[in-house]
């Protein structure tokens, strides 16, 4: 059963879980442009508080996707916040870190158990946040559970290695936490980002302070509350809330010793250079551009829903998306006929009701933006297939940003769809006529984040697989994230892995210890 701290969560969200139940209407009417979520949204040593900043001028509103309106209000966290946040977590780390793995590893199996019994309270939350449909939001919460799980099984292999150097001598290695991680999250998926980030750090012993996205507070106190219920020390994990300037002074505070962000490019740029200014670790998973090869002889209708995994979960602003769909040419016109049959019979609606399949775009400058990505394939002379209108679905959802999927055609590579990541249900189709010519054309970006392919020719798959430069390959599939595999990005999408036995690279450092078993031999 839930306790007291998730119990706070849980009161905030009330109007929300109403919202899930046959009364959805009127429950809307409740609870649509209320202030729903009341609690602040800071968490620092095992609960959530005010910031300190009184500053009017540092308070944001949070607004619903799905309808424009407000959610609550949120302070950004003062440079003193910052500082109190990392002071919490840097106190906190002298124990956690020398706490055995089956310690951890217990806090983390309770972390999850109690993410499963609320998977479907922290969904709506999410898709209040985030505009996202209900049933894809639940599907990321339980991928959370997953991944908490995998990091409670890492907590525990955490090892060095033994070195014999001859003449009795030996050395081994320690795997040790690196400190105070700093993590900076995305607004796309800011419950999956603030697990991704913390579980692994934590599991090695570090301690976190996270910075959610300025668009999606919610769910990550939430995270803080479910990591408190579990038993987690207090100051392990820490949340702190505002825009960029927030995460530059916590990518430069100097008692942070890892900076692990998600986000743009140019963002991420910036805190690799802040990191550099320390000489600080960091792990950056940014934009992408992705390819997606189909081939003539590949079970068609699995490639058709590839394609739809690749473009449209979270209303096609996934870093990983392979917006670039090349299909070989004997089967292009098929493809697309089917592709676009698919696409128009998408429900585009209320994110909250269980048959809608697409949601609303994070914010009206997010739509915009991705308006003018389409506006601009129009005038370069790309044909819309099908899609690409900004709608409203539903009068009751009129302050929220809605854009119809949209699959474009006759797209030369040279134009800026094809170049530029849209993060947006936008995909491009091309024809292509050999193997050699589409690795060059799919490889001809300066990101690397993901590809695929779709053939019944595994010796070509796996060919391919080889030559993508890019850090996730899917074959006959796509957009499918196992705890198990490695996620990051070749090229400009990024450096570091997230997932994986990797998680204990990224998050430990290796010591060498010398053991010396006879006399010292000194030339000197
Ligand atoms: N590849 C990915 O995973 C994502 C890419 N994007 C792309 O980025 C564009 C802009 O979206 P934003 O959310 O504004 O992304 P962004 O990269 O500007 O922000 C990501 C995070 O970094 C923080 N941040 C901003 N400036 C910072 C700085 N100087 N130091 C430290 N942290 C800083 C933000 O507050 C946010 O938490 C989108 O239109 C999309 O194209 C957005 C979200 C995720
Ligand atoms: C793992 N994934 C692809 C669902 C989210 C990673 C970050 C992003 O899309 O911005």
């Amino acid at each position: 059963m839930l306790g007291g701290r998730v119990c706070a969560f849980l009161k905030a969200a009330r109007c929300a879980r109403l919202a899930l139940g046959w009364n959805q209407w009127q429950a809307r009417y409740i609870c649509r442009g209320t202030s729903a979520f009341t609690s602040p949204m800071h968490y620092l040593d095992g609960e959530r508080i005010e910031p300190t900043n009184t500053d009017a001028g540092g308070h944001f509103p949070i607004l619903e996707p799905a309808t424009g309106h407000k959610l609550c209000i949120v302070q950004e966290s003062s440079v003193q916040d910052v500082h109190t946040a990392v002071v919490s977590a840097k106190s906190a780390f002298a124990s956690w870190s020398t706490a055995p793995g089956a310690e951890r590893a217990q806090i983390l199996y309770k972390t999850a158990q109690i993410m499963r019994e609320n998977i479907e309270a922290i969904a709506v939350a999410e898709v209040h946040d985030t505009g996202k449909p209900l049933w894809e939001a639940k599907f990321d919460v339980e991928g959370c559970v997953d991944t908490i799980e995998y990091c409670a099984g890492l907590a525990r292999m955490i090892a060095g290695q033994h070195i014999d150097l001859g003449r009795g001598n030996f050395g081994y290695t320690r795997r040790e936490p690196l400190g105070v991680v700093g993590a900076i999250g995305a607004w796309n998926y800011p419950f999956q980002m603030a697990v991704w980030k913390s579980a692994p750090a934590i599991c090695c012993g570090n301690t976190v302070v996270y910075k959610p996205s300025p668009l999606t507070p919610i769910t990550t106190a939430i995270m803080g509350e479910v990591y408190t219920e579990a038993g987690l020390p207090n100051g392990v994990f820490n949340v702190i809330q505002g825009s960029g300037a927030v995460g530059q002074y916590l990518a430069t505070h100097p008692d942070v010793a890892k900076v692990t962000f998600t986000g743009s490019v140019p963002t991420g740029t910036k805190v690799m250079a802040a990191c550099a200014q320390g000489i600080k670790y960091v792990l950056l998973e940014l934009g992408g551009k992705s390819p997606l090869v189909i081939f003539a002889d590949c079970q068609l209708d699995n490639a058709v829903k590839g394609t739809m995994l690749a473009n449209f979960l979270t209303q096609g602003q996934v870093c990983s998306n392979g917006t670039r769909v090349y299909v070989e040419r004997p089967i292009y016109e098929t493809f697309v006929d089917k592709l676009v049959e698919r696409v128009r019979a998408m429900k585009l609606g209320d994110p909250m009701s269980e048959d809608t399949t697409m949601g609303a775009i994070i914010s009206g400058e997010q739509a915009d933006r991705i308006m003018s990505f389409i506006e601009s394939a129009k005038e370069e002379g790309a044909t819309i297939a099908t899609g690409g209108e900004r709608v409203i679905p539903d009068p009751a959802l009129a302050g929220g940003h809605y854009i119809t999927p949209c699959v474009l055609t006759d797209v030369n590579d040279d134009m800026r769809v094809a170049r530029e990541e849209i993060f947006g249900p936008v995909v491009c189709v091309f024809p292509f006529d050999t193997e050699s010519e589409v690795i060059e054309r799919a490889n001809d970006t300066e990101y690397g984040l993901a590809g695929g392919v779709f053939t019944r020719d595994l010796t070509r798959a796996h060919r391919i697989a080889a030559k993508l430069q890019a850090g996730s390959v899917y074959i006959n599939n796509y957009n499918v994230y196992p705890s198990e595999l490695p996620f990051g990005g070749y090229k400009k999408s990024g450096i570091g892995r997230e997932n994986g036995i990797l998680n204990i690279d990224a998050f430990t450092q290796v010591k060498s210890v010398y053991m010396e078993m006879g006399d010292v031999d000194s030339p000197i």
